[in-house]
């Protein structure tokens, strides 16, 4: 235990991760054999003017990249650090002496964001374990959904009957559904009462929050119930209405208790005005409209923010976030806390890879060791002012957590003495107005940024770049359990965004490449770098999943023969490297088959989202393209799809423009691989191929073997998650024409 000279006992603790001097010998070994490949692939270039020279130097490109973005990844594994936070030592010092904590849940569609989904994760932050006068939850409607609105109505009156349960029975996870689905697994015999009475409250709810959803209106009896409907009488639509902003509790009435007479957290409702002429830039929008608002309703000191599927599958960890804000040496310089996403849907072996094992449970501990990890949207805890835009200075060493600052947005500090909710509300509205940022820094300065698919990272990197840490706490149990995506087009679309987002920060004024230089440490630099370099792997990829099997098909060789000792240090890079790449992922809690799976993963990512990814950016930046709209994952999905899911049976049935540059790369090497065979069996025999290519042809076979199930999509299948046939029909015309032409007209 660390005690400092006097007496004083940090809040958390940081330690760095054992055994990195063996990783750091094997990469220095991996380093080296990918120097010998260079060396092979300078040395044996074709002679200007002879046959298949290009082809060589592109071969040659690609091994540089791959060497060089392999180097990039080692900032992700060369340091990490795990952390660890004290809550009973800030109990004891501060004890209920914390600061206030808004919490911000965003939504923005209630057909793909179903709005019980949504309660259940606004029901599971009021439920935090924390003093509920200092706790105040908003929900940021981005549909202004008349209809979300109702369920928020519904969970007021809910919270009341369900906070006083989980604080009773130190309930977890604090998100109804997911709780009452584990209650029915396991019988708990000592709360039998109680347990049926919120059973059935809940259900009645959700009863009647599904009526009206279905229905797709309110009935008129319900509008009646509560005077917030009538807000929706101006309501045009999505994209068009007024400010709706409501104190569904307010902490200052009465009135506003649970069932044991406590004081019940701040619950807002606000849908910020849309106008079809302004941009509302998505999450970002929504955000800044939030920061602003809560500013003066509650003004928290801290801020978490997340998705709307994110529940909380831990009560203590507004606590644990405090434990690195709060303490007393070195809270001062850490701006954001972020936790891990993790999933409560993913499957055994995790077919699309979605769970990012790999990415929690090593990369950002690794971030970590440099300066903190990037802010990715959700389960991440902030301090307003900064957030706000507040710069480091050094003389602030020391401070304390305090209420003052020197340029955050601040607007109301006490509410004034006996003013209403409603008063309250109407002041308040003009912070979610459109013309309200109008020749102001928000979106630049302040708050999110505005103009990328990930105002998350970008927003993150430039509070690390005005000096502030952050920190990782992936603790054991984990903190939020959100909704993975269920169908291989979501996955893709997904992280096409995600990686269009990132090169975009690569080429932006705040890029880690150069912006950042001098601004954040080297380490963080390079891991930055490494995501932001994502989409741009699709070229090397491409080509290496191409034109070997082309060749192979050819009969020519590209890699040395099994004979050459210039055979060895590919070898080494393939064995090692994949070897590592397995233990990794069987360390970080995955199986084997959820490897493979991964593997596959990574190459249709490479091979469309990120191509796709790139090639809009590159035009976009050409001004060719408009901007693209932010496409909200789903979070449902028919039942039948997602039995496919569970199943672990790969989804190919919403036919994506993805699809077809996945099948014909699949096809390609199908046809090559089968092609060859049949020429070496009618000539020199099989043999031969594999003592002349038996680089090529590895790498042909295992292309064609981890496109198992799209083989199956394609000419297996009849359920409707099979591959659509217009999309078969593009790629195989297109593998056929790129094999013949290649074996008759080159
Ligand atoms: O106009 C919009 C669009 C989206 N959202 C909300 O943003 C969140 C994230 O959207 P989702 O479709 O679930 O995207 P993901 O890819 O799962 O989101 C990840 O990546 C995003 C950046 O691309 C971040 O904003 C998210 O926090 C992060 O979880 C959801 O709660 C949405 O309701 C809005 O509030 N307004
Ligand atoms: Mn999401």
């Amino acid at each position: 235990m660390e005690v400092e000279n006097n007496g004083y006992l940090p809040l958390f603790e940081a330690k760095t991760a054992k055994g990195r001097t063996l990783y750091r010998v094997l990469a220095a070994s991996v380093f080296l054999a990918t120097c010998l490949i260079w060396a092979y692939r300078v040395s044996h270039a074709p002679s200007q003017g002879e046959d298949g020279r290009l082809v060589w130097l592109g071969l040659l490109a690609a091994e540089l990249w791959f060497g060089f973005y392999w180097f990039l990844t080692q900032a992700h594994r060369w340091n990490l650090v795990f952390r660890q936070t004290f809550k009973d030592r800030l109990s004891l010092r501060y004890g209920n002496e914390l600061p206030g904590v808004d919490v911000f849940v965003c939504t923005a569609d209630p057909a793909i964001e179903p709005p019980m989904m949504v309660v259940n994760t606004v029901l599971s932050v009021m439920a935090y374990d924390y003093p509920p006068e200092k706790l105040s939850v908003y929900l940021s409607d981005d549909a202004g959904s008349c209809l979300t609105f109702y369920a928020l109505v519904e969970a007021s009156q809910f919270a009341k009957y369900w906070i006083p349960f989980c604080k009773k029975f130190n309930v977890e996870p604090r998100a109804p559904a997911a709780y009452l689905d584990s209650i029915s697994v396991s019988k708990d015999p000592k709360k039998p009462k109680e347990l049926t009475i919120i059973k059935d409250l809940y259900e009645d709810m959700k009863n009647r929050v599904e009526n009206v959803a279905k229905l797709g209106r309110l009935p008129e009896e319900v509008h009646l119930r509560h005077k917030g409907f009538s807000q929706w009488d101006s309501y045009s639509s999505t994209r068009d209405h007024d400010t709706i902003l409501q104190i569904l509790i307010d902490e200052k009435d009465p009135d506003a208790k649970d069932t044991e007479g406590c004081v019940l957290p701040t619950l807002v409702y606000l849908a910020r005005e849309k106008r079809p002429h302004y941009l509302h830039n998505f999450k970002a929008g929504a955000m800044n409209a939030l920061i602003r608002v809560s500013s003066a309703i509650s003004n928290g000191l801290v801020i978490l923010n997340v998705d709307c599927d994110m529940y909380s599958n831990n009560s203590l960890a507004v606590r644990d976030a405090l434990c690195f804000f709060m303490d007393e040496k070195k809270g001062h310089e850490i701006a954001y806390v972020q936790f891990p996403q993790n999933f409560d849907n993913t499957t055994m072996n995790d077919l699309y890879g979605s769970s990012m094992r790999v990415l929690s449970q090593v990369e950002f501990h690794g971030l970590d060791g440099y300066g903190g990890p990037l802010y990715i949207g959700t389960g991440c805890f902030h301090r307003r002012d900064i957030l706000c835009g507040r710069k480091f200075f050094l003389k602030e060493c020391g401070r304390k957590f305090s209420r003052e600052s020197d340029n955050g947005f601040r607007v109301a500090k006490d509410r004034e003495r006996g003013e209403t909710a409603d008063v309250l509300e109407e002041k308040s509205k003009v912070f979610a107005s459109c013309a309200y940022e109008n020749n102001t820094e928000w979106g630049k300065e302040m708050g999110l940024k505005y103009g990328c698919p990930v105002e998350d990272v970008i927003t993150g990197l430039s509070i690390q770049c005005r000096g502030w840490k952050s920190v990782y706490f992936n603790p054991e149990r984990k903190a939020f359990l959100g909704v993975a995506p269920t169908t291989l087009a979501q996955v893709l679309v997904q992280h096409k965004r995600w990686s269009e987002g990132d090169f975009q920060i690569l080429l932006s004024k705040y890029s880690p490449a150069w912006f950042a230089n001098g601004k954040i440490s080297l380490g963080l630099q390079l891991g930055y770098c490494c995501y932001c370099f994502w989409a741009s792997n699709c070229l090397a990829v491409l080509y290496y999943s191409v034109v070997p099997s082309l060749y192979l098909l050819r009969g020519i060789p590209l890699f040395p023969e099994l004979s050459s000792p210039w055979f060895l240090p590919f070898a080494y890079i393939v064995i090692s490297k994949y070897t590592y790449s397995l233990a990794e992922f069987l360390w970080s809690g995955g199986t084997v088959l959820g490897w493979w799976n991964e593997q596959r993963i990574w190459l249709y990512k490479r091979t469309s989202s990120y191509l796709l990814a790139f090639i809009d950016t590159i035009t976009k930046s050409l001004g060719l393209n408009s901007d693209t709209a932010f496409v909200i994952t789903a979070k449902v999905s028919k039942q039948e799809v997602y039995n496919r899911y569970v199943k672990e049976i790969m989804e190919f049935g919403d036919s994506s423009p993805m699809f077809t540059s996945l099948a014909t790369v699949a096809l390609v090497n199908l046809v090559c691989l089968v092609g060859s065979m049949k020429n070496a069996i009618m000539n020199e025999g099989i043999r031969r191929i594999y003592e002349t290519m038996p680089i090529q042809f590895l790498l042909c076979a295992i292309l064609v073997l981890i496109n198992w199930p799209l083989y199956q999509g394609l000419f297996f299948r009849n359920d409707s998650g099979k591959m659509p046939s217009s999309i078969a029909i593009k790629s195989i015309v297109l593998a056929v024409s790129a094999c013949t032409y290649f074996t008759f007209l080159t």
